[in-house]
C-alpha cells in the first residue's frame, strides 16, 4: 500500500555555515553531538582563552588586574553553571518534578552515529546537561530576560517535550519516568505508518522549532567574543581610567594634604593677624581717642594761634615802635657815651707800677706811696737824690698800683673800645722804659692776657649785641711795626717798600699804609691767629736784629665798620693799640742809633701832644713814622689812652721820674672836643664829613 503521506522533504538535515571556528562552534558542534562528555567545555575554552586574550591585548592583559579580573568572570560563570546544573538535578529529584525527559530522536538524528547506542537516561542528561550549559555560556550577563530566558525557554521545551509521548529511545525515557502524572505515550503499531507519520511530523517541527531556538541561542553567542573583546577593552580602559584616577586622585590627595597645610598655616597666620588685629584695633582705639584729644587741642591752639597771630601784629607794631626808640636812644647812648668820654678828657693818662718778679726781690725799689687812685709820690732811696729831686707826686687819669690785675686794668679801657664801634677813632698806647710791663700791659701773658686780647673778646661780644639792634659790622686788621724809621708787615714775611700815605679825596686826616696786608676777621679765634703770626713774625726778626723787639713800636690796628641797613647809616671807627719801644737814656744805651730813633719817635708824639694841648695851627705829625701813623688817632676825631709804664726799683728811678714827668704833662693837654664819624645815605669813607 502506496503510502499517501507526503514524504518528509522538509525535513533535512541542518548543514552548519561555514565559518571560522568560533566558541560558539564547539557549542553547535557539542549539541548537535549530543556528545557524552559531560566536562564543561566551553568554560575551559574560555580559560583557555585567557592567556590568548592576554596576548591579544598586550601589556593591557598583561597586567595582573585584568587577569584576575578575567579569571573571576569564568569562575563566576563556572560556579553559575553547576548551580544551575545543581538546581536542576535537585529539582529532578524533588518529588513531583518533573523529570526532564531524554530526546533521543533529535540528538540521534544530528549527532554522532556511534554515540547513538548509549542509552536514552545517558543521552537525556547530556543534553540536559547540553542545553544548561548553553544557558549558562555567556560571558556578559545578558540583560534580564534574554539569555537567560532562552535558557528557562530551553528548559521549559525540553519539560514539555517530555511531557509528551516519546518514541524510539523516548519511550524508555517515558517507561523509566517516574511521574505519574505523565500519560504513556500510546503505541503505534509498526503498521500505522500514518500514525508513525505524524507523530514524526510533530517530532520534526519540535526539533526544527528547537533548531531554530538554537540557531538563535548560537548566534546571540557568536555575538559573545565580540562583546567580551569589547567588554576587555572597556574593562581595561576602565582599570587605565581607574589608574589615572587613582593617580590624579594621589594628585588630588597630596593637593588636599598641600592645600590642608597651607590652611593650617593660614589659619594659624590668621589667629595671629587676629591677635595683631585685636591689639591694632585696642592701639586704634587709643589713637582714635588720643586723635580725638588733639582735635579738640588743635581747635583751641588754632583758636590760641589767632589769639598770638594778633597779638603779634599788635607786639610787631610796638616792637617796630621801640625799635625805633632803641635806635634813637642807642644813638643818645653814644652822644652820651662820647660827652662822658669827653667830660673824661679825649686823652687819658693811667700809670701802671709792675711788681717786682720773683728773682728781682733783691733788687731795691723806690718809695711809692699811693694817696688815691689817680695820685702817686715816688720817692728814691738816695737822699741825695731825693733832696735834688724834691718831692715827686704825679696826678694821672687812674693809677694802677703793683697789685692791679689785668681785668681791672680792661675796665678802664673797654669804655673806649665802645667808642670805637660807635664810630671814633680810638689810640691805646704803652709808653715806658725797657722791662716796665708795656707788653705785659697790652698782650699780657697766656694765662692773663692783657689789653689787646680782652679788646678783641669785647668787640665781638659788642658786635652781636649791636646785630639785634640792627647793625652789622665788619672788622679789618693790620699788624706793622716801626724800627729804627721803618715800617714791616707782621702778617708777611715779604721784604716790600710800605709806605704812608694820605688817602685820596679824604680829609688831611685820613691816611692808610701801601703794601701792608689787611684781613677781615669774623671771629676772635681768626683774630687771634693773627695776632699769634704778627707776634712769631716780630720774635723772628727780634732774633735777627738782636733783641728788636724791645726796641720797637708795635702797632695793631683794627678797623671796624659798621652798617645799618634799615636806617642806612654808616659808621666807621678805629683803635690802635701800639706797644712802643723802651724808653730808654742814650747814657746807658749801647745801640745809640736804635735808641736816637726810638727817643726821637717818643719827643715827636710828646711835641704833638703839646701842639694838640696848645692848640697849635701846626701839629707835627709827620716829624716821625710813628706819630705820622697815629695822626687820624692823636687830636680832631680821636680818643687817646696812655699807660705809662713804670718799673718799681731804685736804679729805674730817674727813667720812672722821666716817664711820669711827660705823662703828667700829657695829662694835663686838654684836647678839643672829640666828633663821631658819621655816614649818612651812604656816603662812603672817602668822602666823609665830620659833623
Ligand atoms: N703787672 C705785672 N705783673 C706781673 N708781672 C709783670 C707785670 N708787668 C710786667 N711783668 C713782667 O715783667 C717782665 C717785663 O715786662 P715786659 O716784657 O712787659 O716789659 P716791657 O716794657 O714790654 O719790655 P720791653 O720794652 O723790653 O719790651 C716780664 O717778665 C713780665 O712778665
Amino acid at each position: 500500500m502506496e503510502s499517501r503521506l507526503p514524504k518528509p522533504t522538509g525535513l533535512k538535515r541542518p548543514t552548519p555555515a561555514i565559518k571560522p571556528i568560533l566558541p560558539t562552534d564547539r557549542i553547535k558542534a557539542s549539541t548537535n553531538s549530543i556528545s557524552a562528555n559531560t566536562t564543561m567545555q566551553p568554560l575551559s575554552r574560555d580559560l583557555q582563552n585567557i592567556p590568548q586574550a592576554m596576548r591579544r591585548f598586550g601589556a593591557r592583559a598583561a597586567s595582573p588586574e585584568a587577569s584576575s579580573a578575567i579569571q573571576n568572570r569564568v569562575k563566576l560563570r563556572r560556579s553559575r553553571s553547576v548551580n544551575d546544573i545543581n538546581e536542576l538535578r535537585r529539582n529532578n529529584k524533588r518529588p513531583g518534578a518533573p523529570k526532564m525527559p531524554s530526546i533521543p530522536c533529535k540528538f540521534q538524528r544530528f549527532g554522532n552515529s556511534s554515540t547513538t547506542s548509549s542509552t536514552s537516561m545517558t543521552a537525556s542528561a547530556t543534553a540536559s546537561v547540553a542545553v544548561t550549559r548553553v544557558a549558562t555560556v555567556p560571558v556578559k550577563r545578558p540583560p534580564p530576560g534574554t539569555t537567560t530566558t532562552t535558557a528557562r525557554t530551553l528548559l521549559r521545551s525540553t519539560s514539555t517535550q517530555s511531557t509528551k509521548p516519546k518514541a524510539g529511545a523516548g519511550a524508555g525515557a517515558g517507561a523509566t519516568g517516574s511521574s505519574s502524572t505523565v500519560a504513556a505515550p500510546k503505541r503505534i503499531a509498526p503498521y500505522d505508518f500514518k500514525a508513525r507519520f505524524h507523530d514524526l511530523l510533530d517530532k520534526h517541527k519540535v526539533l526544527k522549532a528547537k533548531n531554530e531556538k538554537l540557531l538563535d541561542d548560537m548566534t546571540d553567542l557568536e555575538s559573545l567574543p565580540s562583546q567580551l573583546e569589547e567588554t576587555q577593552d572597556k574593562l581595561i580602559e576602565t582599570q587605565t581610567t581607574l589608574k589615572n584616577t587613582l593617580t590624579h586622585k594621589e594628585c588630588l590627595q597630596r593637593q588636599v594634604n598641600q592645600q590642608t597645610s597651607k590652611i593650617e598655616t593660614i589659619t594659624g597666620t590668621l589667629g595671629r593677624i587676629n591677635c595683631e588685629l585685636d591689639l591694632l584695633k585696642t592701639t586704634h582705639q587709643k589713637m582714635k581717642s588720643q586723635h580725638d584729644s588733639l582735635s579738640a587741642e588743635v581747635l583751641e591752639q588754632r583758636d590760641q594761634i589767632e589769639m598770638l597771630i594778633r597779638e603779634k601784629e599788635q607786639l610787631t607794631a610796638e616792637r617796630d615802635i621801640y625799635k625805633e626808640q632803641l635806635f634813637q636812644s642807642n644813638m643818645d647812648r653814644k652822644e652820651l657815651h662820647n660827652t662822658v668820654m669827653d667830660l673824661r678828657g679825649n686823652i687819658r693818662v693811667f700809670c701802671r707800677v709792675r711788681p717786682p718778679l720773683d728773682y728781682e726781690l733783691s733788687r731795691l725799689s723806690c718809695t711809692w706811696t699811693y694817696y688815691d687812685e689817680a695820685t702817686v709820690e715816688l720817692q728814691s732811696l738816695d737822699s741825695q737824690a731825693k733832696n735834688k729831686m724834691g718831692q715827686q707826686i704825679f696826678t694821672f687819669d687812674q693809677v694802677f698800683h703793683p697789685n692791679s690785675l689785668q681785668e681791672d686794668i680792661f675796665a678802664s679801657v673797654a669804655p673806649l673800645i665802645q667808642s670805637a664801634l660807635d664810630g671814633y677813632n680810638i689810640c691805646i698806647f704803652a709808653y715806658g722804659q725797657t722791662g716796665s710791663g708795656k707788653t705785659y700791659t697790652m698782650d699780657g701773658v697766656p694765662d692773663n692776657v692783657g689789653v689787646i686780647p680782652r679788646t678783641v673778646d669785647l668787640l665781638f661780644e659788642s658786635i652781636s649785641t649791636y646785630r639785634k639792634t640792627g647793625w652789622k659790622y665788619e672788622i679789618k686788621a693790620t699788624f706793622l711795626e716801626i724800627y729804627n724809621e721803618v715800617l714791616y708787615d707782621l702778617l708777611s714775611n715779604e721784604q716790600k717798600e710800605m709806605e704812608i700815605r694820605m688817602a685820596k679825596g679824604a680829609n688831611k686826616n685820613d691816611i692808610y699804609v701801601s703794601n701792608i696786608t689787611e684781613e677781615t676777621v669774623t671771629d676772635p679765634n681768626n683774630l687771634r691767629r693773627l695776632m699769634d703770626l704778627a707776634k712769631a713774625n716780630r720774635a723772628t726778626a727780634s732774633t735777627a736784629g738782636n733783641e728788636r723787639s724791645s726796641r720797637s713800636h708795635a702797632v695793631t690796628k683794627l678797623e671796624l665798620i659798621g652798617y645799618h641797613a634799615e636806617k642806612d647809616e654808616m659808621s666807621v671807627g678805629s683803635i690802635n693799640l701800639v706797644d712802643l719801644a723802651g724808653s730808654e737814656s742814650p747814657k746807658t744805651s749801647v745801640r745809640m742809633t736804635e735808641t736816637k730813633n726810638i727817643n726821637r719817635s717818643l719827643s715827636e708824639l710828646t711835641n704833638v701832644i703839646l701842639a694838640l694841648l696848645q692848640k697849635q695851627d701846626h701839629i707835627p705829625y709827620r716829624n716821625s713814622k710813628l706819630t705820622h701813623l697815629l695822626m687820624p688817632s692823636l687830636g680832631g676825631n680821636s680818643k687817646t689812652l696812655m699807660f705809662i709804664n713804670v718799673s718799681p726799683f731804685q736804679d729805674c728811678f730817674h727813667e720812672s721820674v722821666k716817664s711820669l714827668r711827660f705823662a703828667a704833662s700829657v695829662n694835663s693837654c686838654k684836647m678839643a672836643k672829640a666828633k663821631r664819624n658819621r655816614y649818612l645815605n651812604n656816603a662812603s669813607a672817602s668822602s666823609n664829613t665830620s659833623c
